[in-house]
């Protein structure tokens, strides 16, 4: 990693709000991905607080909870979001009524499931928007993984990723939404994981 963005990491390690005014000064193009997990309200509300027409990209895979759904809809109403959703090149009802349910994370279709319904999505929503900065609210409390990660690194691509939440814990984001009167969604599953602690492979892979 560049000596500039060490000392932009150091500056901003524990200054979210800071990283996020920074980062939009570093491209044209920002982006802030959502899948509407627990406590997405968090990020969502920092960047559109900075710039509200932000894109909001969303792969909805089609396996999301009813309370996710719902928690999506009002969120977006509540924010004004600028949602832009990318969905798989088939809908769940023809996957399924091909395939079957969705497999397991032990059966061997379960790679090209994950393609299908959440990283071909994605892949396309970067060659569309081609975005130069991306936001997203990873932490280093959700996996082994991301507590060795920076706030801010560049892929090989050039895209700036910026984690301004990264070193927020639980509690942190909680504290966020009471101030703000946001609201939660704990009925969540990502049918591409399905275990908390996995990496799926979209954030690392780019
Ligand atoms: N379905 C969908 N739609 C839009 N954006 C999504 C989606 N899935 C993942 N993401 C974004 O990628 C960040 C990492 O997600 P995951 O932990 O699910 O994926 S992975 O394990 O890295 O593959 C994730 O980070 P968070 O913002 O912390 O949730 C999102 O920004």
């Amino acid at each position: 990693m560049s000596s500039d963005l060490d000392t932009v990491n150091s500056d901003f390690a524990n200054d979210p709000q800071g990283l996020i005014e920074w980062a939009f000064r570093q491209g044209q193009r920002p982006i802030c991905t959502t899948n509407f997990r627990p406590f997405e309200a968090v990020i969502l509300h920092m960047v559109t607080q900075v710039r509200p027409d932000i894109p909001i990209v969303w792969m909805d895979s089609g396996y999301n909870t009813e309370a996710t759904y719902q928690f999506a809809d009002a969120l977006i109403k509540r924010l004004n979001l600028n949602i832009v959703s990318f969905l798989p090149k088939r809908t769940r009802a023809h996957r399924e009524a091909l395939e079957g349910p969705m497999p397991g994370i032990d059966d061997p279709r379960h790679d090209v499931f994950t393609q299908e319904v959440k990283i071909e999505p994605f892949e396309r929503a970067l060659r569309e928007m081609r975005p130069d900065v991306w936001f997203t609210a990873l932490r280093a409390e959700d996996t082994p993984e991301r507590a060795k990660m920076q706030p801010v690194s560049r892929n090989e691509d050039g895209l700036l990723k910026v984690a301004p939440l990264l070193q927020w814990t639980a509690k942190d984001m909680y504290d966020y939404l009471q101030a703000h009167d946001l609201p939660n969604n704990f009925d969540y599953f990502d049918p591409t994981k399905v275990e908390e602690k996995r990496e799926c492979g979209l954030h690392l892979q780019h």
